[in-house]
């Protein structure tokens, strides 16, 4: 080795120390590079005051990582999603992969992209890998190097435009590909490959092919890059002939249908009719033409159709794979078609066969006696949408007679259901499910209607008497203890007696209120413990407001306030609404946005609870978080399913009714790791303990053996706020949390416990399912953070259709990668 480069080596190390203090809390010793924790990263806020020529710096080269919370501006990578914190970060990654890998390099880079790039380096840095590793260098080259190459490769490919074979910057926004054979063209080359488009999108030498089949779901589907060449006019009339030219649609014998191939006349009576199956893919299917029920073979149904059609063999017995015993028109039928029945008050034991018609009538078969109809109940209708089984569109067309004549206006959503992606939301109580919800719905759901209202302000109203009634049972409480206690002082040091007990009995304490007060404190508690609330109130609400808010101004019920740490049942919001006792309590109350998300008992507290928003509903985000993506269908529909804490303690009977939900969102409240929890008969446990039990059962529920778990560590605020006081060793899962020390603030000792709770977590889901869980942390009262973790939640969903599509093995590509890779001197070493 020759000097010169021991003494290079020597510079950068010092380089390197130096960075590295700058980036520790003032005061920190740099630590042993054997033991350096690297969760410090996450405390790294903007770019160090260096020169940055000298400074090493990150470049995002992983490819699958982009996506549209790394969207490129000015050809660096950047988070779109503005910080919540200090400490907001995902722990998306996944150790035993390469996609986290970051380059280092040296680089010049301006002031700018080493923003972003520590933006990407503080976001995108391997947790686990982190953790685990003794050098920077190792840790931020998790990848290997060959698979980060070839993956660049893969993309460079992908990217470059089939005709002019450029990679211009043009590409970055992305191509536009041939339905047929997936060549992909720039913007500039577009309509020199594909001409007039007569087929919709395909190169001039495709016109005539059947399409790939792959593509069948984005006929029709304009780009920002058509767009971009043609008048929107123009581009309707090629999406129109792209979805109905003939050589673009299905032939019969891509079908099967009940065991068989249709023929043309079949086809074409199944797209003749008024309610034809949308959006068919080639497939083997099942149809009950009595019941105009239909599905993929082997699964339930997934849509009612038209009845009567005749097309394909013979509905076969176990064409839904169902094992109920139960059978309808000589189905078998599913587990959640039981339950659905079930819930629709149909009588349905082992071995019933139902004759159902397409109005939903039914009967027990050979008894000629109608029995009901299943859709006659709104109730059912709804549960049968959340569970993705289909109803009937509700039509006053609609008859036995003439089942072909439903209107196409009436047909609903389902007919797009295979586009709604369904997150089912849940956590223990108190996690913050049901402010999250409120908050989405705020968000993209659809504004309440008059008589919601109306009924939020009467929960309201009602709640103001629920917490006056914990206080005044506090109170009494107090007042008792502190009289005892007066009553049998414990022996002074000088040995004086308890002298003058008697005269205690009558005295009066901070706790104690007038005989009025008293007396209509009696009289609440008494309504409170028979349950009897709802009969005095909210008749009553306006005549004893002027007692309820005097009663909450009182002394003695502010003392009590103070304690409130031992009144479980006394919930933070209690002060927001007594402190406005008359107003809440006016006819003319109207409840503000903030109280209904503050409200308790406006989502129910017992069951399920959904909305459905598509993309586009995301009123927070920026308009450019879109704006270098391939046009997103705003028909990707989500569905926020809020399964409530009780309806969870359950058995959980909910859970297997969503085999289907794309994405389990389990919510924690971080505050919850020094909380005790008690319910039902068993013993007090601690909060975290409890959650983490619930989120074991859940992960290892056999209907979620593939769903992808996102984790959200809720109430961040919280933490923060306590963190100091009172240490996560208090738990004793957490005991061996062991900060990086001195932390100099609060902010930052939460973010260190923050990510040593989301590694603990992370842990155990790989050790039960082998698969990396997302992380991400939330405020759940400010709407900006439950908006980000939202588009954080598409954007999983995102990435894990990416993967189970086999990432960039099709067309609808869009990751984006800025410029050349460059080789990181780290690994060019290895
Ligand atoms: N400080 C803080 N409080 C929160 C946050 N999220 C929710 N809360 C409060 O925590 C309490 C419980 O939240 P909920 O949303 O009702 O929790 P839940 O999961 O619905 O619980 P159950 O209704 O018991 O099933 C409410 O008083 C919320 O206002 C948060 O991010 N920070
Ligand atoms: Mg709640």
């Amino acid at each position: 080795m020759t000097s010169e480069t021991v003494t290079e080596q020597d510079t950068d190390s010092k380089k390197w120390q130096e960075a590295l203090r700058k980036m520790l809390p003032a005061g920190a010793p740099l630590p042993d590079e054997d033991q350096l924790d690297y969760s410090i990263a996450v405390e790294y806020d903007g770019p160090l005051p260096l020169p940055t020529a000298s400074i090493p710096t990150v470049d995002p080269v992983s490819i699958s990582r982009f996506s549209r919370f790394r969207k490129l501006q000015n050809g660096t990578a950047k988070s779109v999603v503005s910080r919540p914190s200090r400490a907001s970060n995902q722990f998306d990654n996944d150790s035993s992969s390469n996609t986290n890998s970051i380059s280092v390099s040296n680089a010049n880079l301006s002031d700018q992209q080493f923003d972003s790039c520590s933006d990407e380096f503080e976001n995108d840095v391997d947790v686990d890998s982190v953790e685990n590793s003794t050098n920077l260098a190792n840790s931020v080259n998790s990848g290997s190097s060959e698979n980060v190459v070839s993956e660049t490769k893969n993309l460079s490919k992908k990217k470059m435009c089939n005709r002019c074979g450029k990679k211009n910057r043009f590409l970055l926004r992305g191509i536009e590909s041939c339905i047929v054979c997936d060549a992909g063209y720039c913007s500039n080359c577009v309509l020199k490959a594909m001409g007039s488009m007569p087929e919709g999108r395909k190169c001039v030498s495709c016109i005539g092919m059947p399409i790939d089949e792959l593509k069948r779901p984005s006929l029709g589907k304009s780009s920002k890059i058509l767009l971009r060449v043609c008048s929107p006019l123009e581009v309707a009339q090629i999406m129109k002939a792209e979805t109905e030219c003939k050589a673009n649609q299905l032939r019969p014998e891509q079908l099967i249908v009940n065991g068989r191939q249709l023929h043309d006349e079949e086809l074409a009576e199944i797209f003749g009719c008024s309610v034809p199956p949308q959006k068919l893919k080639p497939g083997r299917y099942w149809y009950d033409k009595d019941s105009g029920l239909w599905g993929k073979e082997g699964e339930k149904p997934d849509r009612i159709i038209s009845s009567k059609l005749n097309i394909g063999g013979k509905l076969q017995l176990d064409a839904s794979n169902g094992n109920t015993k139960v059978f309808i028109n000589g189905r078998e039928i599913t587990k959640v078609e039981l339950r659905v029945l079930k819930m629709a008050n149909v009588q349905c034991p082992r071995d019933t066969h139902f004759w159902v018609y397409d109005d939903g009538s039914y009967e027990e078969e050979g008894q000629n006696n109608i029995k009901g109809n299943i859709w006659g109940k709104a109730s059912t209708r709804l549960v049968s949408a959340l569970f993705s089984l289909p109803v009937p569109p509700e039509s006053p067309s609609r008859s036995k007679e003439d089942p072909t004549t439903f209107s196409s206006k009436s047909v609903p959503a389902y007919l797009e259901k295979e586009s709604v992606h369904k997150l089912l939301l849940f956590g223990i109580e108190g996690s913050g499910t049901s402010t999250i919800f409120k908050q989405a719905k705020c968000l993209y759901g659809k504004k309440y209607t008059a008589e919601e209202l109306q009924n939020i302000k009467l929960t309201i109203q009602s709640n103001l008497y629920k917490y006056l009634s914990v206080l005044l049972e506090g109170r009494e409480r107090f007042e008792e203890e502190f009289l005892f206690k007066n009553d049998h002082p414990v022996l002074d040091a000088d040995g004086s007696s308890p002298g003058e007990t008697a005269s205690n009995r009558n005295k009066q304490c901070i706790y104690s209120i007038n005989q009025r007060l008293k007396h209509f404190s009696d009289w609440l508690l008494e309504i409170m413990a028979i349950g009897d609330m709802d009969a005095f109130f909210p008749a009553a609400t306006r005549e004893y407001a002027p007692v309820v808010d005097e009663i909450w101004k009182d002394p003695a019920i502010q003392e009590t306030y103070k304690r409130k740490e031992e009144l479980p049942f006394l919930p933070d919001v209690a002060r927001y609404f007594l402190d406005r006792a008359i107003e809440v309590s006016s006819n003319e109350y109207e409840p503000s946005e903030k109280d209904i998300l503050y409200a308790e008992g406006v989502t129910p507290s017992n069951g399920l609870s959904s909305i459905e928003f598509s993309c586009d509903d995301h009123n927070l985000s920026s308009d450019d978080y879109y704006d270098n993506f391939e046009y997103q269908s705003p028909l990707t529909k989500y569905q926020l399913i809020r399964i409530s804490s009780k309806g969870m303690q359950d058995g959980c009977r909910w859970l297997e009714m969503f085999e289907d939900a794309r994405m389990v969102v389990f919510c924690i409240a971080l505050s919850d790791y020094d909380q005790v929890y008690s319910h039902g008969t068993g013993p007090p446990q601690n909060k975290m303990l409890a959650s983490k039990e619930l989120f074991e059962s859940t992960v290892k529920n056999p209907s979620f053996s593939d769903t992808p778990f996102v984790l959200l560590f809720n109430k961040y605020d919280a933490f923060e706020d306590k963190i100091n006081q009172s240490p996560i060793t208090n738990c004793e899962w957490l005991k061996d949390f062991n900060p990086l020390k001195p932390h100099h603030n609060n902010q930052s000792l939460a973010s260190q416990a923050y990510y040593f709770m989301a590694m603990k977590f992370k842990k155990l889901y790989f050790s039960i399912t082998g698969r990396k869980l997302f992380v991400w942390q939330t405020r759940a009262l400010e709407r900006k953070s439950v908006d980000e973790a939202v588009m954080y939640l598409t954007e999983v969903l995102k990435w894990e259709e990416d993967k189970n599509e086999g990432v960039y093995g099709n067309a609808g590509d869009e990751s984006f990668y800025s410029g050349e890779v460059t080789t990181s001197p780290y690994v060019a070493q290895e």
